[in-house]
């Protein structure tokens, strides 16, 4: 094989990289690799010692080894690394070369990067990967967006790759430029619900429910034989089944509560902000990741409000345990709906033309968020032109419906005991809103139109308005006239001293 020029080349040999590398081996192609670490580069040749994968230590003889076009992807820690492996690339590259960025870039970085590699004549993917180290190894869920030409040379080998579900491969050609990195963004914003939505519920089958680790992890594995299917409820299943060699002592009961990010979360919350979708349930899960850091200041407070909560009874039976399945369905279906909403809303701003049912296919395997309802969100998206949101589809209404009671008893309970859950209760209120057809917001505009003359507008009358609030209180000392006169004299049109809504 030395002899031989390889398929495929992967710089970053870490978690990811390796394990992507030897899976493309796996497949017959010829595999190489580098990184700058020597030890990984070792291993990957222990590893790989025999199969169709290589590893070198430098550059030159890895570009050396590949077959032309290159197609060179790179699993390496987001941000400036990837800039500088890619200006070390550069000299050596030809015309028309291709390189995947596999990594979590910001989609930002992504447009720059492939507008730049464009000027260089280099073709450019920005790929979002999910699986983890297992679904790299065994088959992840791949989303190529970027030059087109470059995913048709690339196709044969992703498609190989890649999870399948139903002989279908999770990977398909997601758009332009950054798409690619956006959807595996917004994927993992949806992965921080998931994941949040599932710690809520083990605190409340433990702290309301009073359930052991064993007797939850033994609910986890029901829950995965229904509707909750899903490789994250699988792989609670077995954390809390899990016990430190030769103990009787559960590994997940001495974790630190304090979880770490590394920022597509947040990514996901600063874009759906910027373009006016609401993922409140997303943000949530930003959000708990960022409260948990405040490890010293919890612990205070909780010796300060100790007393607020009286002795409650523990609530036992299955209809406790379905009532939180009821309710864990129920956030999950939210917390999607809002990722796919935000997928709708981003594709149209920044000219993406995603396929949504597309999308739900490919992550219905080898990713993180993998989960038997992405079949109906894929029915839903591929059934309906322009869906708005996916919660008022009749594959989802009746479930909803039939689930909601369960969320708002559970919420009781919990709030009662002082456990929160603040991704479910957020979920509770994402559906509250947008099932009302009034919201309060009526008092918004009126405030705002008060202090900054903001205008509003009404429900009788077509027109954009402004109202001197206050002026029938503006008094001189002693004069007790109201100076503005009663009723419609104080709304009027607004004129060029009233400001845009
Ligand atoms: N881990 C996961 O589950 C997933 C990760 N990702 C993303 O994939 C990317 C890689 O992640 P992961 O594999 O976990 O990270 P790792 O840190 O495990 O691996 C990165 C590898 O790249 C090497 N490296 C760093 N700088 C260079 C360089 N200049 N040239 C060559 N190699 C270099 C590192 O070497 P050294 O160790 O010496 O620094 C390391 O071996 C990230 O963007 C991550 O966000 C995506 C999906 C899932
Ligand atoms: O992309 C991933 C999974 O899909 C990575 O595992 C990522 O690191 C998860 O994000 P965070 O570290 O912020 O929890």
């Amino acid at each position: 094989m030395d002899q031989q020029l390889y398929d495929f080349g992967m710089i970053g040999l870490g978690v990811m990289g390796r394990n992507f590398l030897l899976n493309v081996a796996d497949d017959g192609f010829g595999a190489l690799g580098t990184d700058i670490n020597e030890e990984s580069v070792s291993a990957l040749n222990e590893e790989g010692k025999d199969m169709r994968v290589k590893g070198v230590a430098t550059q030159q003889e890895f570009v050396q080894l590949l077959s032309k076009p290159r197609k060179i992807m790179l699993l390496v820690p987001a941000g400036s690394i990837v800039d500088k492996v890619i200006e070390g690339l550069l000299p050596l590259l030809d015309k028309d070369d291709i390189i995947i960025d596999g990594g979590n870039s910001h989609y930002e970085d992504t447009d720059r990067r492939y507008a730049y590699l464009k000027t260089k004549n280099i073709r450019f993917l920005g790929t979002g990967v999910s699986g983890g180290a297992k679904g790299a190894r065994l088959g992840p869920s791949i989303m190529p967006g970027g030059d087109r030409s470059a995913w048709e040379d690339v196709k044969p080998i992703l498609e190989t790759v890649a999870a399948k579900v139903n002989g279908e491969p999770c990977v398909t050609y997601i758009g332009e430029s950054s798409s690619g990195h956006y959807v595996k963004m917004v994927h993992n914003g949806i992965e921080y619900g998931l994941m949040q939505l599932i710690a809520e519920a083990y605190d409340i089958l433990k702290r309301v429910g009073g359930m052991s680790n064993d007797d939850m992890s033994a609910l986890f594995s029901k829950w995965n034989d229904g509707r909750l299917n899903s490789y994250l409820v699988e792989i609670s299943a077995n954390i809390l089944k899990y016990r430190i060699e030769d103990t009787d002592e559960h590994l997940l009961d001495l974790i630190l509560d304090k979880a770490k990010q590394k920022g597509t979360g947040k990514w996901t919350s600063q874009s759906a902000m910027d373009l006016g979708v609401p993922i409140p349930t997303i943000d949530a899960a930003v959000t708990m990741r960022a409260i948990s850091a405040f490890k010293e200041y919890r612990q205070d407070n909780s010796k300060l409000y100790k007393d607020i909560h009286p002795e409650m009874p523990e609530l036992t039976g299955p209809g406790f345990a379905e009532s939180v399945e009821k309710a864990l369905y129920f956030g999950f279906v939210t917390c999607y709906a809002q990722g796919m909403q935000l997928l709708a809303e981003a594709s149209k701003e920044m000219k993406y033309d995603l396929d949504l049912e597309g999308i739900a296919r490919i992550w219905r395997g080898g990713c993180i968020i993998r989960a038997e309802m992405l079949e109906k969100i894929r029915h839903a998206y591929g059934t309906r032109e322009g869906l708005f949101n996916m919660m008022a589809t009749e594959e989802f209404r009746h479930d909803l419906f039939d689930c909601r009671e369960s969320v708002v008893e559970l919420l009781h309970q919990a709030n009662e005991r002082g456990v929160p859950a603040m991704c479910l209760s957020t979920s509770l209120q994402y559906f509250e809103v947008f099932r009302s057809e009034r919201l309060p917001l009526n008092m918004v505009q009126a405030q705002r139109d008060y202090f900054g003359s903001h205008t509003y507008e009404r429900t009788d009358q077509t027109g954009v308005f402004h109202t001197a609030w206050d002026a029938r209180s503006i008094h001189k000392a002693g004069d007790e006239t109201d100076r503005t006169g009663p009723g419609e004299a104080a709304t009027l049109k607004p004129s060029g001293g009233a400001k845009g809504q």
